[in-house]
């Protein structure tokens, strides 16, 4: 059945080819329903007077009512601008306008009552409002406007010149509000709206884009809100129930390998969380289905472990493992680090970077092939199609955020018959808000207990006047036999600025440490010199390694114990929590210094504070959602995250989680939507599968 909502934009008032052009080519929007999904993303409030005494630069929109005391013309050329002196009683601000000042100044008068709208900013020491809305003030002191709360509706620029602006959008909102009347069927059923006590949808359409009053418009956003990661959940649950149902996984119970290693060569007493995430894998690995699970743990909570502990499984069953990692240097430790147990019970692991040379290659991938390797340990070259196994039985991705939904799914389709196990490693926590959408097609498993004995890492913020006493703490520590990291911003790997910063930096800690050897490692060296510095920082030879950040990801060095970050200012949170992760991984106390500018800006500010404050990498990521938005975080772009209009996922987690709740509720009790009562989530998705109603696409 088609819906209203389907409709071209052609039938609506107002919708003349010009604005119907503009529609099309700046926002993507053919029919009514992406129209009405156009959203406002603030509201004018009107029913309040604000004062000039009380208002301030931080206010989206005031409301004053008053009257000019004088008007007076400024400046010349492009600086002309127009000036009204507006007198509350309270205060003057200026109203200011650059544009349209003959008419303006026909228009205004000195004396007479209006009420002058728009958003203040500051002016030196003075308060403007720039190109104000001005309105004589009615009989009762009102405005003649029918409208209390405005909505305000993003544009683009081109929008603006070619007359569609906000206010011209709000029209042709009216226009689609008015033909879609009592005819949107509701897409939730009666009871979980009673449940939830949201408002049927066609009332929350109107009342989003003109709200009576401010508690309605909160009910509306709150029901669309709600809709949106209710379908979202309802798409990824049903797709993950129908992998479940559908995609057989090898079964894997043999463990002698595992066995061996426990009882022979385990180095360590494993965590208690180690424990738990190892025996929720294993137990997706014997099940006979596909399994797809996320590893979260906090930066040196001990993945590694887990993850050869699952290979040995799989290598005990009679298949192979492939290990896929994002850096070569990553992937030359693990392949180090894995190498000593792998001799020790007879694994065969190879090495397969984009440097590894041809001759070894086509040895390595015929010995794959032929099933002779056990596991491999690679960078993305594993991905390419050359790489064939004879039977690859467990896929692991140390993903970092950094290999797509599309990638792994290649790493799937190494086997011509069957699936392998795929378990995806993730160090950057991420909010469980962000984590139920980018990765809710994954069971997640927590690693969330640190290896015993280790001690909370202490975070100083310090500027570039402490350079003496950083050098002389750098040099305490050394002499208490521990090592160093300096690490420089290299954003761009062709920077010349940032280069020439490293190469500063690194000279100058030469002359501070005449007598230490150093390592320096960037992103423009070679791969095997790379490796070859961080060899010899690893086993000790150097005492200081001044690096970008190609060390930020996974590196262990457990004998580090400072990690020194010039411009700290310039790196995300989630890159700080990383970097400093690569101390406070043995026994000793750690400490990280971060060095910025003196000035820094209101972000950079809070970013060190939380970098100081604490050490928990999911309070970080929470901050630093809710500072750089989810469309922003790394890992979201392919999940969908970024179609999600009104709900906001640093702010909705409890709508969220309400909406997954629900959704998983009613898939417990009808996986196939087959009862009466929820045909209206049934229709509603089949026809959004089926080029049905648009209103936005979720998947
Ligand atoms: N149960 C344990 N007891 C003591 N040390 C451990 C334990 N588990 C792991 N380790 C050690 O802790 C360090 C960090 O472990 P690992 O490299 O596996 O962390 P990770 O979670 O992969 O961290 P990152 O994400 O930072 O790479 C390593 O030196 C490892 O040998």
């Amino acid at each position: 059945m088609a819906s209203i909502l389907d409709a071209k934009i052609d039938v609506i008032k107002g919708a003349g080819p010009r604005k119907i052009s503009l529609l099309n080519t700046e926002l993507g929007i053919f029919t009514v329903g992406q129209l009405l999904r156009h959203f406002p993303y603030r509201y004018e409030d009107r029913t309040q007077v604000h004062t000039v005494a009380t208002m301030s630069p931080e206010m989206d929109f005031v409301q004053l009512k008053g009257k000019f005391r004088r008007f007076e013309t400024k400046g010349d050329g492009k600086k002309k601008r127009y000036i009204g002196y507006f007198d509350d009683g309270t205060g003057i601000i200026e109203a200011t306008w650059f544009r349209g000042i003959h008419w303006i100044s026909q228009k205004l008068a000195v004396g007479m009552p209006y009420l002058v709208c728009g958003k203040p900013q500051s002016f030196g020491s003075s308060m403007s409002i720039p190109h104000p809305e001005v309105e004589e003030q009615g009989a009762t002191g009102t405005g003649k406007s029918s409208l209390a709360i405005h909505p305000v509706y993003p544009t683009t620029e081109r929008m603006k010149t070619g007359t569609l602006d906000s206010k011209a959008l709000s029209r042709l909102q009216s226009s689609a509000v008015e033909i879609i009347k009592n005819a949107v069927p509701d897409n939730l059923p009666e009871k979980m709206r009673t449940f939830f006590e949201l408002m049927p949808r066609g009332e929350a359409i109107r009342q989003v884009h003109f709200p009576d009053t401010t508690a309605k418009l909160q009910a509306a956003r709150l029901r669309l809100k709600f809709e949106e990661l209710f379908f979202g959940q309802m798409k990824i649950l049903r797709d993950k129930l129908e992998r479940q149902g559908q995609t057989p996984g090898i079964v894997m119970e043999r463990a002698r390998l595992v066995k061996d290693f426990y009882e022979k060569h385990l180095p360590f007493e494993l965590t208690g969380a180690q424990k738990r995430v190892t025996r929720e894998v294993y137990a997706d690995m014997k099940s006979g289905t596909q399994m797809n699970r996320l590893i979260q743990g906090d930066v040196g909570s001990g993945k590694t472990m887990v993850a050869f502990l699952c290979v040995l499984l799989a290598v005990s069953s009679g298949t192979q493992a492939a290990l896929m990692v994002p850096t070569e240097i990553l992937a030359d430790q693990h392949f180090q680090g894995l190498g000593e147990f792998a001799d020790k019970l007879g694994i065969r692991l190879a090495l397969l970077t984009g440097s590894t040379r041809k001759r070894v290659r086509d040895k390595m991938l015929a010995e794959l092939a032929a099933g002779e390797l056990h596991l491999i340990v690679g960078t993305h070259a594993l991905l390419e199609d050359r790489v064939m196994f004879k039977r690859l039985g467990l896929a692991i991705i140390d993903e970092q955020h950094r290999f797509g939904v599309a990638q792994r799914s290649k790493l799937w389709s190494k086997n011509k018959d069957i699936f392998p196990h795929v378990l995806v490693m993730t160090a950057t926590p991420i909010p469980r808000t962000l984590a139920m959408t980018v990765y809710g097609d994954l069971d997640v498993s927590v690693i969330d207990e640190m290896p015993a004995g280790r001690k909370p890492i202490k975070t100083s913020h310090l500027t570039d006047a402490s350079r003496l006493k950083i050098f002389s703490f750098m040099r305490s520590e050394i002499q208490k036999g521990r090592q160093v990291y300096i690490v420089y911003p290299l954003i761009e790997e062709s920077s010349k600025a940032d280069l020439k910063d490293l190469m500063d930096g690194y000279e100058s800690v030469s002359r501070a440490f005449p007598d230490l050897p150093l390592s320096i490692v960037h992103g423009r060296m070679k791969p095997a010199d790379k490796e070859y510095e961080m060899a010899r920082f690893s086993k000790g030879e150097t005492k200081i390694m001044v690096a970008t950040t190609v060390i930020e990801v996974g590196v262990n060095v457990p004998n580090a114990t400072v990690m020194v970050i010039e411009n700290a200012e310039r790196f995300g949170l989630a890159q700080l929590h990383q970097l400093r992760g690569r101390v406070g991984r043995g026994g000793e106390q750690s400490y990280c210094l971060l060095i910025t500018k003196d000035k820094l800006s209101r972000d950079s500010k809070i970013r060190m504070e939380t970098m100081v404050k604490t050490n928990n990498g999911f309070e970080i990521a929470d901050t630093d959602l809710k500072l750089r938005g989810p469309g922003d975080m790394s890992g979201t772009r392919q999940s969908g995250v970024e179609d999600l209009r009104i709900a906001d996922l640093a702010q909705d987690g409890n709508i969220l989680r309400q909406a997954r709740r629900a959704a998983k509720h009613i898939l417990s009790k009808d996986p196939k939507l087959e009862s009466e009562e929820n045909q209206p989530i049934r229709s509603y998705l089949d026809q959004r599968n089926g080029g049905g109603i648009t209103w936005g696409r979720i998947s």
